[in-house]
């Protein structure tokens, strides 16, 4: 049996896939994460003669995987740098729809994927719909940093504020976790982030931070999943 936050997702996936990839399409971005899977799992219901004139860009090892097993063509931001839409998942918006993104590692692509699309939508479930980012997210925001950076970085994320900032570590792997990039993670909670768009270039300013996963006005619409199954859209 389903779980109501597996619905949720796939509400929201479907019809955000349904109302923004367009016949007219040939290239869309496609994010990462447990909510992407049910977009790529409509997108596997349109026509198979529009997908194959469609090219899709995934944004890590995980959605390359789900396109490639998918039997879809793929392609490299650098071969496609102008997308029609491209279509993410969120570990929470607030009411700007400004995104924390990265709770799996995967913003740095993501954030240049979403850059490079007319349109960026966000696809979540209730969980993530919030009035300020913090509220419901308290992993922290989740900082891409050079290797060999980390402890500087890290040291100056605390004198910024975040005390409980602190180095990912990998499960199934001792030491750190290692992104698709060959970084490192730095999660850094910020309690309720009244500003983040100042907050992401605090961060960003810091030398050796590759990339923050705070999304600022970038997103032009969100769909959350909701627990009775309707499905709520924010906008601009
Ligand atoms: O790094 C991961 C991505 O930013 C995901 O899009 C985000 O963590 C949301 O993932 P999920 O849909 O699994 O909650």
């Amino acid at each position: 049996m389903t779980s109501l936050i597996e619905q949720a997702k796939q509400k929201a996936a479907y019809q955000a896939v349904d109302e923004h990839v367009l016949p007219s399409h040939r290239v869309i971005g496609v994010g990462s994460g447990s909510t992407v899977v049910h977009v790529v799992a409509r997108l596997l219901q349109r026509d198979p003669e529009l997908n194959a004139k469609t090219v899709f860009v995934p944004t890590s090892f995980q959605s390359r995987g789900l396109l490639l097993d998918g039997g879809l063509n793929v392609g490299d931001v650098d071969q496609y740098p102008d997308i029609d839409v491209t279509i993410d998942g969120a570990d929470e918006v607030d009411s700007q729809l400004n995104a924390i993104k990265g709770g799996g590692g995967a913003h740095l692509q993501e954030k240049v994927v979403a850059e490079a699309a007319k349109k960026f939508v966000i696809v979540a479930d209730y969980r993530k719909n919030s009035k300020i980012l913090g509220e419901q997210w308290k992993q922290g925001v989740p900082i891409e940093v050079a290797p060999f950076a980390w402890r500087v970085v890290l040291v100056k994320i605390q004198n910024m504020g975040s005390k409980d900032a602190k180095l990912r570590m990998a499960v199934a792997k001792a030491g750190p976790v290692v992104t698709d990039n060959g970084n490192f993670l730095i999660d850094a909670p910020f309690g309720l982030i009244q500003d983040p768009a100042n907050l992401l270039k605090d961060i960003k300013l810091i030398t050796g931070v590759v990339e923050v996963g705070l999304f600022c006005n970038m997103a032009e619409i969100a769909y959350f999943g909701n627990e009775d199954g309707s499905v709520a859209i924010r906008t601009k």
